[in-house]
């Protein structure tokens, strides 16, 4: 069970311009939250309430199609087409875009579950993931700053694609707690979730405690994935999540995942490597990376990049 008596930082990035002083104060606690925790609760009020409300509806449509259409959505990267059935997670589904803002892969992925089309569908999940990449944009200038290598910033914004996931944890119809989503940290750069009103997703603090986070619906929730962790050379924690459910009410949630493009190499600045910090990760393909971690040996490793790449 979560620990009631702690909660993940919030911090408000809804009024925050690049070079200004809010900027500068703000960027500072979004360190220190992701060093100490790997993630945090954002306010941010640009993304208009009905498209957030729309989001839900979409989302209820898309799990609600028989499973033979949902299965058409395969990718041949890992966790990128449809995941469910699994007898480990039995209340779990989830349905991926891979490289969702380039042109017409909202409309393509839309298509393909809904071969008349529905309009709603993709612009709703379209104007809802290019205004949550700004989120990410905004998060990830902050970090490359506040780390002092401004010098890679167009490098680091422009090596990376992004990922839209949608995700279904049935309700459990059962007084107990049952496991959605087993613990993990996020692979990718970092990743930005959005949920209904239904609780479930924990994080675990580094002493080992699960933290319940309860965001808002004008919330979402910031993380670390184990790319920025090695490209930060370790200064940027990546939490172990999982999702525990429980009640009579399915949660559905929608994320937007910064991830390395297939080809480039994640090593940490040279800045970044010095005598307190020694390197700990050899250059690495996420793409590469993510094979590793998905086949049998990987999947039954705690520290899947350290075995990958540690030095
Ligand atoms: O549904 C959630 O809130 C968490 C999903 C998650 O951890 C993931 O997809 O990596
Ligand atoms: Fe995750």
């Amino acid at each position: 069970m979560g620990s009631e008596t702690i909660k993940l930082p919030t911090i408000d990035l809804s009024k925050v311009k690049q070079g200004s002083h809010t900027w500068d104060l703000v960027k500072n606690q979004v360190r220190k939250a992701l060093e100490e925790y790997g993630c945090f609760e954002a306010l941010y009020d640009k993304i208009p309430k009905p498209t957030r409300k729309a989001t839900f509806d979409v989302l209820k449509e898309l799990f609600d199609l028989p499973l033979e259409i949902k299965l058409k959505n395969r990718s041949n990267k890992p966790y990128h087409g449809y995941v469910g059935q699994h007898a480990l997670v039995p209340l779990y589904e989830s349905l991926g875009i891979d490289n969702a803002l380039a042109l017409g892969k909202i409309q393509n992925f839309t298509n393909l579950m809904w071969p008349n089309g529905n309009p709603t569908f993709s612009e709703t999940i379209q104007s809802f993931s290019e205004k949550l990449s700004e989120l990410d944009q905004i998060v990830r200038r902050m970090i490359v700053e506040s780390l002092g290598v401004e010098k890679y910033m167009d490098e680091h914004m422009e090596s990376t694609d992004y990922l839209v996931r949608m995700q279904k944890y049935d309700e459990p119809r059962s007084n107990e707690t049952k496991l959605g989503l087993t613990s993990h940290t996020d692979k990718n750069i970092v990743t930005i979730l959005y949920q209904n009103e239904v609780t479930g997703l924990e994080v675990l603090t580094k002493d080992g405690q699960w933290i319940n986070v309860e965001p808002s619906l004008d919330s979402f929730i910031v993380m670390i994935g184990d790319s920025f962790l090695a490209w930060s050379n370790g200064r940027l924690h990546s939490a172990f999540h999982r999702v525990m459910m429980t009640g009579n009410e399915a949660r559905y949630s929608i994320g937007l995942f910064s991830i390395p493009k297939a080809g480039y190499m994640i090593k940490a600045p040279e800045e970044m490597v010095d005598e307190e910090h020694p390197l700990l990760f050899k250059p690495f393909d996420h793409v590469e990376f993510l094979d590793f971690y998905y086949s049998e040996a990987g999947r039954k490793l705690q520290f899947a990049l350290q075995a990958y790449c540690g030095v």
